[in-house]
């Protein structure tokens, strides 16, 4: 197998061929099964709060479109907010005294630092999504990366951690155009070519999240290679609305370089993987 990719000969049946751990006990996406999964008590309101300014590039790697962020750490340890007050202030998040760019509540014990966020989709709005609820796919997936920026010093570290990463899925339901999603779709145009990257700043995720915080959780690993077993994922009820026309905007990236034969990543989703036991609970 070449580089992993999502074609008949590069795609996740044949991961495990390069990556044993596709096999392993805590893979994802799942299909979550509403009705066997637990109410936690003790499960937190989750509380994002990101700086719309640290937002840096988005970038298209070939299996998807990412929105990059600058998780740095300065000399003295402690993060620095860029926050340069010309930019104009475009942050969803009610509460202007931002902190930093972070996660933190729901199931997580820490702060977890943002430091990237991208997409998952079908090459029809039948299917897209990574998990599914009941079986039943959404059109699409927001990932919103984040790792333990308390208890390590880097992504790379934290990534294999079993409590190093943790990721906010979103669905992306068919229906109405979304205006926020908009900021990206019109950039992709940009970036069709693998390796392609822009200059995107001020932009906040929480832009994208849905009205309802609501959310099930369970461990679990990357949905790519190297499908690492780090991740807390954090999976929102509540849809977000994408349009068709917005979707096809997204299977026109392609995931070929300048180089080589142009190829449509029309699809860059992987199957739902084995429970294994493992629980999801709910708040
Ligand atoms: N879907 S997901 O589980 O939310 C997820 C998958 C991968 C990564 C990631 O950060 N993965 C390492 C990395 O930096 N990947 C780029 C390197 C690369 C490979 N091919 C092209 N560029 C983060 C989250
Ligand atoms: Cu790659
Ligand atoms: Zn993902």
């Amino acid at each position: 197998m070449l580089h992993w990719g999502y074609d008949e000969h590069n795609g996740p049946a044949h991961w495990k061929e390069v990556f044993p751990v596709a096999n392993g006990d805590r893979q994802s996406p799942i299909d979550i099964k509403t009705e066997e999964t637990k109410y936690d008590p003790s499960l937190r309101p989750l509380n994002p709060n990101y700086d719309p300014a640290s937002a840096k590039i988005i970038l298209n790697n070939g299996h998807s479109t990412s929105v990059e962020f600058d998780d740095t750490v300065n000399k003295s340890g402690s993060f620095q907010l860029n926050r340069s007050s010309l930019l104009p202030d475009f942050s969803c998040s009610d509460d202007e005294s931002t902190t930093a760019f972070v996660l933190t509540g729901g199931p997580l014990s820490g702060t977890y630092r943002l430091r990237q966020v991208h997409f998952h989709w079908g090459s029809s709005d039948e299917a897209g999504s990574e998990h599914a609820v009941d079986g039943m796919k959404y059109a699409a997936e927001l990932h919103v990366v984040h790792w333990n920026a308390e208890k390590y010093s880097s992504f790379v570290e934290a990534a294999r951690q079993s409590d190093g990463l943790a990721v906010m899925a979103v669905f992306l339901k068919i229906g109405e155009c979304n205006p926020q999603l908009k900021k990206i779709t019109d950039h992709l145009d940009t970036i069709r070519i693998k390796g392609k990257r822009a200059l995107f700043t001020n932009f906040d995720p929480s832009c994208l999240l849905p009205k309802s915080l609501d959310y099930w959780t369970y461990f679990g690993s990357l949905t790519v290679p190297p499908l690492l077993e780090s991740v807390i994922w954090i999976v929102l009820r509540e849809p977000i609305s994408v349009c068709s026309e917005q979707l096809a905007k997204f299977r026109s990236l392609l995931s070929t370089a300048e180089d080589e034969v142009a190829c449509c990543l029309l699809r860059n989703y992987r199957p739902p993987q084995p429970l294994k036991g493992r629980e999801v609970r709910r708040n």
